[in-house]
């Protein structure tokens, strides 16, 4: 049985990176892209938390659906002695993978209340994989949502142009895209103009990634080195930044790829919108503010090389964290499968998320 979940109205989704077998799960492999489109198949958590810390699998609603069937597949090859302490491993192995994105602890944590309920094996390995499946097909539909709000709230009438940062298409969730998915959703439209990616270093999703997903969708896409946002936006080419997230905290900060904070300053410096995609899987309202949040600080290798070839001095010390905190007053529009969050604050989140 291979799961991919269908669209519930008539749209494209766009080119998906997570493929569920039953007992087994396929990821394609983000690291390759564009140049090689190669699956990887994995039988068990380990596996899925290796590829998730090695950015086989990345984007924070994909990194939550994978970590979900991981618990899944767990529990599908699970020894029958102590099943409970090989599950519970497996829920804490995953949880160690990466720190910032919250939907990874959000998709752990529903699994684990279907896992304390179940009361033999045969039942955690049917209440699992069947929890790991919902959370994907929710994750979907709830693009569809999200983007149908944002268009509502954009309220076009001519075609305009986007500037988006880092990857937040198919690859990146369960299919369509938050922040992509408004720009698909402009395109079907027919309001859009064009798309601006920027390149953002060091892993390069929107080079690789976004601007690989949208020429494929035959979606248009002008892609930028991340240090020409400001030239864009001086030169009046676009309405809209439109990025996702990984974690959005209670006073409506926003944890996203390296580089967003910059973009939110430069866009309110010239009068430019700023608008935020995100699932109410990234709503952390157990987290006061962006400052308590963990940023993942990865190896100064990806900065220093380029698939081994070296572009600074060997050994150089490198600071490299991969996310930033945009404050909420920088924030235009936080967008949810919810609704809207206008100019958001903790009033204003609390309304939607309680
Ligand atoms: C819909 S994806 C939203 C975010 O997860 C995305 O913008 C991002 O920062 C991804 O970071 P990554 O390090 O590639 O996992």
């Amino acid at each position: 049985m291979t799961t991919t979940p269908k669209p519930s109205q008539e749209r494209a989704i766009g080119t998906v990176a997570i493929r569920w077998h039953g007992s087994s799960l396929e990821l394609l492999d983000q690291r390759l892209l564009p140049g090689e489109e190669h699956w990887i198949t994995l039988e068990g958590a380990a596996g899925v938390a290796q590829s998730i810390r090695d950015m086989v699998v990345r984007g924070a609603p994909a990194i939550g659906i994978s970590a979900a069937y991981g618990v899944a597949l767990a529990a599908r090859h699970a020894g029958g002695g102590d099943w409970k302490a090989e599950i519970k491993q497996a829920i804490r192995e995953l949880a160690a993978s990466r720190p910032t994105a919250v939907n990874l602890f959000w998709a752990l944590q529903r699994m684990e209340r279907i896992f304390h309920a179940c009361h033999s094996l045969d039942e955690a390995v049917k209440r699992l994989a069947s929890e790991a499946r919902a959370i994907h097909e929710e994750d979907l539909a709830a693009n569809f949502a999200m983007a149908d709000h944002a268009l509502e709230f954009i309220g076009a009438e001519a075609p305009f142009s986007v500037l988006t940062h880092c990857n937040t298409g198919a690859l990146a969730t369960g299919g369509y895209g938050t922040a992509l998915g408004v720009v698909r959703r402009l395109h079907e439209e027919k309001l859009l103009a064009d798309v601006y990616a920027d390149e953002t270093r060091p892993w390069l999703q929107g080079g690789r990634l976004t601007a690989w997903e949208l020429s494929r969708d035959g979606i248009p896409v002008t892609l930028n080195a991340d240090g020409a946002a400001a030239a864009i936006m001086a030169r009046k080419d676009v309405r809209l930044v439109i990025v996702g997230a990984d974690r959005i905290t209670a006073n409506g900060d926003v944890v996203n790829k390296i580089g967003t904070y910059s973009l939110a300053v430069l866009a309110r410096h010239h009068k430019v919108g700023f608008m935020v995609v995100a699932p109410s899987s990234t709503v952390d309202m157990a987290t006061a503010s962006g400052a308590d949040v963990a940023i993942e600080e990865r190896d100064g290798i990806e900065i220093r090389e380029i698939r081994g070839i070296g572009l600074a001095p060997e050994g150089i010390n490198v600071f490299n964290p991969v996310f930033d905190v945009t404050p909420a007053s920088l924030i235009d529009a936080i967008v949810t499968e919810k609704g809207v969050v206008h100019n958001p604050n903790i009033t204003g989140m609390q309304a939607l998320f309680g």
